[in-house]
């Protein structure tokens, strides 16, 4: 078990709650102003032209609002989602399967999309790019090839880990949007409005409270607003304030920039195990006792982006502001740590 208190926020499926808390339109949809704007056009465009649209690459930190995006999009579109994931389609039967089902003009979501199967893949090429699926049946001197003829549809892929893509895949997204974190405004109109759709009270200054250690990223709002909304039910007066949501936040160890006590533990280990770096990241994850890859996409991320870690060809470094957050001296000369 991870200690980490947004781990549960990484892949956890969202609950039913959750999915009533997603913006189903444009209008509703906070935050990432640029991707909006060229998704909208994207959309505009096609209907004008009575044509399907491009495929469409989503990328960024988990709950950010990819699988929300690729919903928006097929409402907007007028057309049907159908979901799948990269680790879901194990073989080209299953592709084959999944795009045998769509429409003509329908949106195939394919989430963790650089997790799919490098050989079902290269069936994907020929799909996306002519909407043909070329099916090899058989093996050895009886095997042969049948073509499938496929109505155009659109992949909006999302990933977490856009440089794990392939070029040849990459390459054949008309659209590549990738989601930054969210700012704490645009965090603390996402919370007041998840506030109302849940029927809880929050003042502006509890919004920003929240907002302020959500780590950029409306799912963990939504999840610190829900905490919040217990304690403030069991020890106030029911009314979410800057001071209950402190109070609330404290009591699970969110710090005041929204680190977890996974975060501080990773820049504990690379300052006191590893001399602030540069270590690898496989490193740190043994130190800490948490996965590799959670590390690479849920925490060292954020922490790159509050400037608490650098990455470098050598190895993640610990900035000063790792050392000033945990208490530790900065014993290092300034030009080791960059
Ligand atoms: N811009 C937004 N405005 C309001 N709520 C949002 C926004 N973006 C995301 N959310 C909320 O955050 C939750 C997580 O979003 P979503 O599942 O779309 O993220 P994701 O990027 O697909 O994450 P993952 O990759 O982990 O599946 C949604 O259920 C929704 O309630």
């Amino acid at each position: 078990m991870s200690d980490s208190y947004f781990e549960q926020t990484s892949s956890a499926p969202d609950t039913q709650e959750d999915i009533s808390l997603r913006p189903p339109a444009f209008s509703e949809f906070h935050g990432q102003e640029k991707i909006k704007e060229r998704l909208m056009l994207m959309v505009e465009a096609a209907k004008q032209r009575d044509d399907v649209l491009e495929h469409v690459l989503l990328s960024g930190p988990p709950g950010l609002g990819k699988t929300t995006l690729a919903n928006i999009i097929a409402g907007a579109a007028g057309t049907q989602l159908h979901t799948t994931s990269g680790p879901q389609i194990e073989k080209a039967g299953d592709l084959a399967g999944v795009l045998t089902n769509v429409q003509k003009g329908d949106i195939l979501f394919i989430d963790e999309i650089h997790r799919l199967h490098p050989a079902v893949e290269e069936y994907l090429y020929p799909a996306m790019e002519d909407f043909r699926l070329d099916i090899i049946i058989d093996s050895g001197p009886s095997a042969r090839s049948i073509q499938l003829n496929l109505p155009k549809f659109t992949l909006v892929g999302a990933t977490t880990r856009a440089g794990m893509l392939t070029s040849p895949l990459r390459s054949r997204f008309g659209l590549v949007n990738r989601l930054d974190y969210y700012s704490r405004e645009e965090l603390a109109v996402i919370l007041i409005r998840s506030a109302n759709l849940l029927k809880i009270s929050i003042q502006p200054d509890g919004a920003a409270e929240i907002a302020a250690r959500s780590r950029g990223t409306p799912r963990i709002a939504n999840n610190l607003l829900r905490w919040v909304r217990d304690f403030a039910q069991v020890r106030g007066n029911g009314i979410i304030d800057a001071e209950t949501a402190h109070n609330a936040l404290a009591m699970i160890e969110i710090d005041n920039d929204g680190l977890d006590e996974m975060d501080v533990r990773i820049l504990e280990a690379m300052i006191y195990k590893f001399n602030g770096g540069p270590v690898g990241l496989s490193s740190v994850a043994v130190a800490v006792g948490e996965d590799a890859s959670t590390l690479e996409e849920v925490h060292e991320p954020f922490l790159i982006m509050q400037g608490f870690v650098k990455r470098t060809p050598r190895g993640r470094v610990a900035l000063p502001a790792a050392y000033k957050k945990i208490g530790a001296p900065l014993t290092k000369p300034a030009d080791e740590l960059f």
